[in-house]
């Protein structure tokens, strides 16, 4: 198994907030020892501290994995401290939106393997999607290995290249946000017309979780399941006859200006 590569060589990463976190409990739930896990991380949490891990000792001179979850921002200053791994057997899988694989292999050295990936924040709950690619490096064991890192927090999909990853990232990386923004416009609009903020955010709140569990299990398509809500001449067709025209545009407007900023990341 792929992740039992890691339990022996050892895995370094690089920066545990709010994503490093996710994917560390995704990957001790899948049975990674604690103790193969060598975390660098200048503010740890609670848990981190009482996780186990190795925090802030020095890294073994070959792990399997080195993962960077550090903000773009931050990954030049904190990349020098893994650059003696770079050229050689350790993967470097990338969580970061915006950082290239040209700008790793800057920092790391040509011949390092290296896979970039875009996972989102559903991964604290086990229902992550992370899309994957890989420079010319990074052989399909090693590449089997980023997948079952990232199929510890979710699901996977592999992509044509590292041309599709700003996409992506416009997608399904930022996309949560997009939703946690709808539940706080319905629920808004919700107290509009009489509800207190208590029932309203309870209604758009488990109106958007639930429509997600509906749209996760169902054999049927998203465009079908619409249509099982829209009684024709009803209340649906009726809010759908204002969102319709106005939705595909704005979200279209919205998924490119994140596009946009990863590529200006990226620069
Ligand atoms: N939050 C999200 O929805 C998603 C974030 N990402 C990417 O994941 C990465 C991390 O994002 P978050 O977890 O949201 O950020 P975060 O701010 O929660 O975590 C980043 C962590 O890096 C640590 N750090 C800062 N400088 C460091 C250094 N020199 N060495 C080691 N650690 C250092 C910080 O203390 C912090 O805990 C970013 O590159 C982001 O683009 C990717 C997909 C989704
Ligand atoms: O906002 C960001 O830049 C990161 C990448 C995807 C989600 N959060």
């Amino acid at each position: 198994m792929a992740l039992e590569r890691v339990a022996q060589d050892g895995l370094v990463l690089l920066g545990c907030g709010k994503m490093g976190s996710a994917l560390l409990a995704g990957w001790l739930a899948a049975g990674v020892p604690a103790r193969s896990v060598w975390v660098i991380e200048p503010n740890p949490s609670e848990w981190l501290q009482a996780s186990g891990v190795h925090l802030n000792e020095g890294v073994p001179a070959a792990p399997a994995v080195a993962l960077l979850a550090v903000k773009p921002q931050m990954m030049g200053a904190a990349l020098p401290a893994l650059q003696a791994l770079g050229n050689g057997a350790t993967l470097f899988v990338s969580i970061a939106a915006g950082t290239t694989i040209a700008a790793f292999e800057a920092a790391l050295g040509a011949r390092t393997p290296i896979v970039r990936t875009m996972p989102n924040t559903p991964a604290m709950v086990n229902r992550g999607i992370t899309a994957l690619c890989r420079n010319s490096h990074v052989s399909d064991a090693d590449m089997g290995l980023a997948v079952a890192l990232m199929a510890a927090v979710g699901e996977t999909v592999l992509l044509e290249g590292e041309h599709q990853i700003d996409a992506v990232t416009a997608v399904s990386g930022s996309g949560p946000a997009y939703v946690f923004h709808l539940i706080e416009a319905m629920a808004a609009a919700g107290e509009a017309e009489g509800l207190s903020p208590e029932v309203a955010m309870k209604l758009a709140r488990a109106t958007v979780s639930g429509a997600g569990e509906l749209a996760h299990r169902s054999g049927e398509s998203v465009a079908q399941l619409r249509v099982n809500v829209t009684s024709p001449g009803g209340t649906t067709a009726a809010a759908l006859a204002v969102l319709m025209p106005e939705l595909p545009g704005l979200m279209g407007r919205a998924v490119k200006a994140a596009a946009d900023r990863g590529r200006e990341l990226g620069k």
